[in-house]
C-alpha cells in the first residue's frame, strides 16, 4: 500500500527539475493569499480609526483580537482536513469563506452605501461595523483554517525519498509568503490614500480591501487549476476523536492499574493497548513528543511579534530621513520581508552547505535553537538603540513637578526673578523652560494649558503659534488650521509631518507666508513679532523656538535588530515549518502544522499580558528582560531537543502496517489463544523497530 502511495504521488503530477509541477500552483496560491491577508491587515487599524471612527484603544484591541484569532482557527481547519474533508476540499471551501469575508470588508468600506445626505460620512455606522466584523470573522476562519492545510498539502506532494526537494519547497513557500506580504504592504496603503466615491470623494478603503479580495479569488482559481495534478491523501476518519478517546482510555487504564502489582509499561500511552490499534498509539506518541517540544516556542513569537508594536513605536522617536527617501516609522517593518527574500536563498545555498562541509550536523532543532539566540541578540540591539534614543529625549516634569515656560515677547531682553531662584536674563523672543516642584506658587503669569507631556506621536512635529501682535492673526497650512489667534495669546498644538511646511499668516484681507523645514518628532513654538508687516516677506518676523528637539538617532540603527530577528526567523520559522511536517504521522500532518501555528497565537497573547502587567519604566530594560527570558527558554529548549530522537513516520507506519497485514494472514490460519500470544510478540518487535527508527538525537 505504501509503495503504491509513493508511486501514486509521482504519477499525479509532471516532474520538473525533480519537483512535482503541482507545487507551482500551491506556492502561487500562497503568494496571492498572503498578499490578500497582509494587504488587508496593513490598513485595518486606519480603517477602524478614520472610517469607523473608533478610538485608538478600541481599534488596537480589535486588531490584536483579530490577529490572535487568525492563529487559533488553524486548529479547526486542521481537524476538518485530517478527519473529515481532506486537505484539498478544506482549502477550497475555506478559501471561498475567506474571499467572501474580503468582499464583505470591501463593501463595508463603501461610504456611499449609507451616505443618503451625501456629506461624505456614512449615516448608518452600524451597517458598516456589522458588515466589517462579519467580514473579519470570515477572514480569520478562512486564513487560519487553510494555513496548516496548504503547507501540509504542499509537503504531501513529495515522495518519500524527496526530503531535499521537500526542504527546498518549504523555503520557497516561505519566500512566497514574504514576497506577497511585501508587495501588499507597499501597495495597499497607496490605494487607501486615493480618493474615491460616487457622491463624495473620500479615502479609498474599499479599493484597499477590494484588491486583496481580488487576489484571494485569484488564489482560489490558481489552486483549482492545479486540481488534476495534486496528490490528495484521503482523510482517515475522525482521527482527532480517536486520538482524544485513546489518550483518555490510556489515562483511565493507567489509573485503574496504579497498584504496584501491575508491571510498568514503557510509555504511559501503552496503557491504551488493550483497546486501541498499536499504529494509532505509535502515531499519538509521535505527535505528543513534538507537541511537548513546542512548549517553550511561544517565547520566540513573543519577541518576534513586537516588531509591529514596540519596534514601530521606537521608530517614531527616530529620524527616518534616508536622503532621497523618507521612511515612515511603520514602513520600517517591510525590512523584515525584504531581508527574508535575501536571507533564505543565502542560508539554503551558502550557509547551511558550508556548515555541512565543515562536518557539523546542523540538525533542525539546532537551527531552531540558534534562531532563538539570534532573536535574543536582536532585542539586545534594540535595547542599545533605545539607550541612545533616551539620551536625546527631553526631560518632562514628573507627577510631583510642574513646568513653567517663560516667553519674552518684547524686542529687548528682560530680567526675570522667580520665587526661590536667582534672577535670569531672558533674551527677546526666547522661551525659558523651568521645572519646579508643585508647591511653588507663581502669580500674574499667562496660564498655559495642553502643553506637551511626551514626544509627538508617529514622528510628527507638534507646532503652535504665539501672537505677539496687537491684532488677531489667522494661521494655516495645507495640513493644519491653527485658527484665529488673539493678540498676546497662543494657538493649540497641531501635528505637522516632516519636510517643508508653508504657513499662511492672515489678518483681514492681508497675508504673508512663512516657510520652514521639519524633521521627525520635534515641537516648536513660532513667535509672531509685533513688528510683522503683512504684504511683505514675513520670514524674518517669525521666530522658531525649539521646545523639543527633532529625533536625532537615525532609523538605520534599527537595521541590525531587524537583521538578527529575521536571521532568527529564517532559522527558527522556516525550519520549524518543515520539522512539523516531517515529524508528523501521515494522518496528522495538518494537525501538527496547526500546533505549530498555535505557538504563534500563544506568543501574541504573552505580548498582550506582559504589556499590561510588567510596567517597566525604562523601555531598554524591557527589551533586556525579553532577551533574557528568551535565552532562559532557549536553554530549556536545547535540553529538551537533546533528548529528542528524530523519527521517520512513514517508515514506522509502514512497519506497523506490514505487521498488521502479516497478522491478518496468520489470523486466518491460526485462530485462538496462539493468536493473542503472537500479537504480543509482534507488539514487542514493533516497538524494537520503532526504537531502531528513532536513533538520531538532536
Ligand atoms: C508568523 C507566521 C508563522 C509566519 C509568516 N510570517 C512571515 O513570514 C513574516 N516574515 C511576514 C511579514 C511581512 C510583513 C511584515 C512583517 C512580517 C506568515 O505570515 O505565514
Amino acid at each position: 500500500k505504501i509503495l503504491n502511495e509513493k508511486r501514486d504521488k509521482l504519477e499525479f503530477s509532471k516532474v520538473v527539475c525533480g519537483y512535482p509541477l503541482s507545487i507551482f500552483f500551491i506556492v502561487v496560491n500562497e503568494f496571492c493569499e498572503r498578499f490578500s491577508y497582509y494587504g488587508m491587515r496593513a490598513v485595518l487599524v486606519l480603517y477602524f480609526k478614520y472610517f469607523l471612527r473608533w478610538d485608538d484603544d478600541l481599534a488596537t484591541s480589535i486588531y490584536h483580537t483579530f490577529v490572535a484569532l487568525c492563529y487559533l482557527t488553524p486548529i479547526l481547519g486542521a481537524i476538518v482536513a485530517d478527519s473529515w474533508l481532506g486537505k484539498f476540499k478544506t482549502i477550497i471551501y475555506l478559501s471561498i469563506v475567506y474571499a467572501v469575508g474580503q468582499v464583505a470588508m470591501a463593501v463595508s468600506a463603501i461610504h456611499d452605501i449609507t451616505d443618503s445626505d451625501r456629506d461624505g460620512t456614512p449615516d448608518s455606522m452600524t451597517f458598516h461595523i456589522v458588515l466589517s466584523m462579519v467580514g473579519l470573522f470570515l477572514i480569520a476562519l478562512g486564513t487560519g483554517g487553510i494555513k496548516p492545510c496548504v503547507a501540509a498539502f504542499g509537503g504531501d506532494q513529495f515522495g518519500e525519498h524527496q526530503d531535499r526537494q521537500r526542504r527546498t519547497f518549504f523555503s520557497v513557500f516561505y519566500l512566497c509568503i514574504n514576497g506577497g506580504s511585501l508587495l501588499s504592504t507597499i501597495i495597499t496603503p497607496v490605494l487607501r490614500a486615493q480618493e474615491c466615491g460616487i457622491y463624495s470623494k473620500q479615502k479609498c478603503y474599499s479599493l484597499a480591501f477590494g484588491v486583496p479580495a481580488a487576489l484571494m479569488v485569484v488564489a482560489l482559481v490558481v489552486f483549482i487549476i492545479g486540481s488534476g495534478m495534486y496528490y490528495k491523501a484521503e482523510p482517515q476518519g475522525n482521527i482527532m476523536l480517536d486520538v482524544c478517546k485513546c489518550i483518555g482510555f490510556a489515562i483511565k487504564n493507567r489509573y485503574r492499574h496504579r497498584s504496584k502489582q501491575y508491571p510498568k509499561r514503557q510509555h504511559w500511552m501503552d496503557w491504551a493497548e488493550e483497546k486501541y490499534d498499536k499504529l494509532l498509539i505509535a502515531q499519538i506518541k509521535m505527535v505528543l513528543k513534538v507537541l511537548f517540544l513546542y512548549i517553550p516556542l511561544p517565547m520566540f513569537w513573543t519577541l518576534f511579534d513586537q516588531k509591529g508594536s514596540r519596534w514601530t513605536l521606537q521608530a517614531t522617536t527616530m529620524d527616518g530621513n534616508f536622503g532621497a527617501l523618507v521612511i515612515q516609522p511603520d514602513q520600517m517593518q517591510t525590512v523584515n520581508p525584504i531581508l527574508i527574500l535575501t536571507l533564505v536563498p543565502i542560508m539554503d545555498s551558502l550557509i547551511y552547505p558550508l556548515i555541512k562541509k565543515c562536518g557539523l550536523n546542523f540538525t533542525p532543532l539546532k537551527r531552531m535553537t540558534v534562531g532563538m539566540l539570534l532573536a535574543a541578540i536582536a532585542f539586545v540591539c534594540a535595547a542599545l538603540v533605545q539607550i541612545q534614543i533616551d539620551k536625546t529625549l527631553p526631560t518632562f516634569p514628573s507627577t510631583s513637578q510642574s513646568q513653567l515656560k517663560l516667553l519674552n515677547m518684547g524686542s529687548n531682553s528682560v530680567t526675570v526673578k522667580l520665587p526661590g531662584n536667582d534672577a535670569l536674563i531672558l533674551p527677546a523672543a526666547q522661551v525659558y523652560p523651568f521645572i519646579n516642584n508643585c508647591n511653588t506658587k507663581f502669580t500674574n503669569l499667562l496660564p498655559e494649558t495642553n502643553d506637551l507631556t511626551s514626544k509627538p506621536q508617529e514622528g510628527n512635529n507638534a507646532i503652535r503659534f504665539v501672537n505677539g501682535m496687537k491684532t488677531a492673526v489667522n494661521v494655516s497650512t495645507a495640513a493644519a488650521d491653527f485658527g484665529l489667534i488673539e493678540p498676546f495669546y497662543y494657538s493649540n498644538y497641531s501635528q505637522i509631518k516632516n519636510g517643508k511646511a508653508t504657513f499662511t499668516l492672515r489678518s483681514g484681507s492681508q497675508s504673508c507666508e512663512y516657510s520652514t523645514n521639519f524633521g521627525f518628532g520635534s515641537s516648536y513654538t513660532f513667535f509672531i513679532h509685533s513688528t510683522l508687516v503683512f504684504g511683505s516677506n514675513c520670514q524674518d518676523s517669525v521666530t522658531a523656538v525649539e521646545d523639543i528637539k527633532p529625533n536625532s538617532v537615525h532609523m538605520a540603527l534599527q537595521i541590525p535588530q531587524y537583521f538578527f530577528i529575521t536571521a532568527g526567523e529564517v532559522m527558527f520559522s522556516v525550519t520549524g515549518l518543515e520539522f512539523s511536517y516531517s515529524q508528523a504521522p501521515s494522518n496528522m500532518k495538518a494537525v501538527l502544522q496547526a500546533g505549530w501555528l498555535f505557538t504563534v497565537a500563544i506568543g501574541n497573547f504573552i505580548v498582550l499580558i506582559v504589556a499590561e502587567l510588567a510596567k517597566i519604566p525604562k523601555q531598554w530594560a524591557e527589551y533586556v528582560l525579553f532577551a533574557s527570558l528568551l535565552v532562559a527558554v532557549c536553554v530549556i529548549f536545547s535540553i529538551m531537543a537533546y533528548f529528542y530522537t528524530y523519527i521517520d513516520p512513514t517508515e514506522i507506519e509502514a512497519q506497523f502496517k506490514k505487521k498488521i497485514n502479516e497478522d491478518d494472514e496468520d489470523d486466518k490460519s491460526k485462530p485462538g489463544k496462539a493468536e493473542v500470544e503472537m500479537v504480543k510478540r509482534d507488539s514487542i518487535k514493533c516497538h524494537d523497530e520503532y526504537d531502531k527508527a528513532t536513533q538520531t538525537k538532536m
